[in-house]
């Protein structure tokens, strides 16, 4: 069938231009041409939107997207609840029924709005994993040619998979198609919409921030693998010398991409992976990495990538009286969260020169738990049992971090299951099942590493610094921690074993107690985070799901 044929099937689209599988290259000039001063309609008007630096025509480009939307928009995600996935579905606050009555007639109205406005639409036609067993062929359809962009740099260009016309996905992203929420039974204008039996995403609004291109994605990878019985993370992982492999799951914010860039591992990816049989894979091809204060010299990989051809940055401001056409990357004011918190830096798996062949990894000897804890008490390691992994892995407790989701512009306490709640399709005993199956199966050790606050709480303490997480993290995995090696004290209020030592690292952080200057002010803190964990397990009634209380 032709592009065109499949098209006018799959969306109801005719008579369209269709440009197909562009190259970056064209990509990156179709943008120079084409989104210039249609993105962000209320940018300072002398200024062009979307601009290539100094490095010309193979610059990184940089994007603006709508000022309502540089983070995700939870409220406006929805799922059509069609009633074979319903029961299967996880329903929750950023993930929304969709009256499967109101969808066809939506999806028909956007097409009439594409097809009366017969403007060209980008194509790019890419994969959703490396490993064949599972990969899903994705369809990026969209309006910018700076989407096009981003979907082929986070994605995987070619893998062969059996029958793809069966499995494909199509994205349609059309930023100019403005919901009515009485017509069409969505909460605004926006709205990201998830079909799980047409295999179609839908981004309509202002919904142009890039993650969500990626994001969708996640969440259709996260209702599938379970289906076939194998585990879909968000988590980076990379592979050491002697090829042990890690796993960091953790929401946004907590590290992963910073901590799995590392020049001694390669990497196998930042964000979104598949467990399976064979090990570890990515989903991407690509990183969505955080630029805001981004410490050049403890993250020599982004910082290079910031210069490497073919990238997008996303929302950093220009730099006063200079234009961004003789703007070197390296030189962007990077503290600058003037139009947001969550600046990004969209390359591929290429920038990095240290990549897992195939962005493929053994199963995995070390689990991490990231969290960024905010309030300042939980240890910056602790070393995990199997009960341990368990009842923290649901919990998936972080400080949400300013900027990632619309509305969240300060760290406030979040019990994200699975550590990444917003995208996770099924419930989070199903993704628990798996992983508690397969590390059973694997011996994988596993450790609680706090990227958050030490000394006091956001405000009053300091961000333990990267460098001692590294040595945290470069211990546990070199088997440091382990039992034999290293002697541990408990948390008398988390029950967790803390290592009281760990190369590289003061012993006195090591437990957060000894951080602040009011001793009796942490404990309080500590019972105060401890009944927040007892209340979510309580409130999500985790018992039941067979989780074991371990506080
Ligand atoms: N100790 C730390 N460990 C990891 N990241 C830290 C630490 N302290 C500060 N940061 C900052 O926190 C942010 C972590 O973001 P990122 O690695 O992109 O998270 P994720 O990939 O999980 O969304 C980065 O901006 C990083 O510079
Ligand atoms: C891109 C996102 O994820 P992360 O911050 O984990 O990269 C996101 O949540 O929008």
């Amino acid at each position: 069938m032709t592009l065109n044929a499949e098209l006018t099937n799959t969306l109801g689209l005719e008579g369209l231009e269709y440009r197909h599988n562009l190259t970056k290259n064209q990509l990156f000039d179709e943008a120079l041409a084409n989104d210039r001063g249609r993105i962000r309609a209320d940018g300072p008007d002398d200024e062009p939107k979307a601009y290539a630096t100094a490095l010309g025509n193979e610059g990184p480009l940089v994007y603006y997207s709508d000022p309502s939307c540089t983070g995700r928009p939870v409220q406006d995600t929805f799922a059509v609840a069609w009633p074979e996935i319903e029961d299967k579905v996880w329903w929750k606050s950023d993930f929304q029924k969709f009256d499967p009555d109101h969808f066809e007639p939506l999806l028909e109205r956007v097409a009439a709005h594409l097809n009366e406005r017969g403007q060209h639409l980008y194509v790019q036609d890419v994969y959703c994993g490396w490993d064949p067993a599972y990969a899903v062929p994705y369809r990026f359809v969209g309006e910018f040619a700076t989407h096009a962009l981003f979907a082929t740099n986070m994605f995987v260009e070619q893998i062969e998979v059996d029958n793809p016309d069966d499995k494909r996905w199509t994205l349609l992203n059309v930023p100019s198609f403005h919901c009515d929420p009485e017509r069409d039974g969505t909460k605004s204008q926006r709205a990201v919409i998830v079909d799980i039996r047409n295999r179609i995403g839908l981004v309509l609004g202002r919904a142009d921030y890039c993650g969500v291109v990626k994001k969708t994605m996640f969440t259709v990878m996260n209702y599938l693998l379970p289906e076939i019985g194998e585990l879909p993370m968000h988590c980076s992982a990379n592979v050491g010398s002697q090829g042990d492999g890690a796993i960091l799951f953790g929401l946004s914010g907590t590290g992963k991409t910073t901590l799995s860039a590392d020049p001694d591992r390669e990497l196998i990816g930042d964000d979104e992976h598949a467990w399976t049989a064979d090990g570890v894979s990515n989903f991407e091809g690509g990183c969505y990495a955080k630029l805001i204060d981004l410490d050049k010299d403890a993250e020599p990989v982004i910082a290079a990538a910031l210069s490497t051809p073919g990238c997008v940055i996303e929302n950093v401001p220009p730099l006063p009286g200079k234009p961004m056409s003789e703007t070197d990357p390296q030189d962007l004011d990077l503290t600058d969260d003037s139009i947001t918190e969550n600046t990004r830096l969209s390359y591929p798996l290429s920038a990095n020169p240290n990549v897992a062949e195939g962005a493929r990894g053994p199963h995995p000897e070390t689990i991490v738990l990231l969290t960024a804890d905010a309030f300042g008490v939980l240890p910056p390691v602790s070393v995990l049992d199997a009960k341990d992994v368990m009842y923290h892995f649901v919990s998936g407790f972080t400080a949400k971090l300013a900027g990632t989701e619309v509305g969240v512009t300060e760290p406030k306490a979040a019990f994200s299951a699975c550590f990444g709640s917003p995208f996770m399709a099924q419930k989070p005993s199903v993704y628990a099942e798996i992983l508690a199956r397969k590390m059973k199966t694997h011996k994988a050790r596993c450790i609680l590493l706090n990227t958050g606050w030490s000394g006091g709480p956001h405000g009053i303490g300091k961000r333990i610094s990267i460098k001692h997480t590294r040595a945290l993290l470069n211990a546990a995995l070199n088997g440091d921690l382990d039992a034999d090696k290293v002697d541990y004290e408990n948390h008398p209020v988390f029950n967790l074993a803390m290592p009281t030592a760990c190369p590289g690292v003061p012993s006195e952080i090591l437990n957060p107690r000894n951080t602040w200057h009011d001793a009796s002010a942490y404990d309080k803190q500590a019972e105060k985070l401890r009944d927040m964990f007892r209340d979510n397990y309580k409130t999500k009634n985790f018992d039941a799901l067979g989780i074991e209380a371990v506080m």
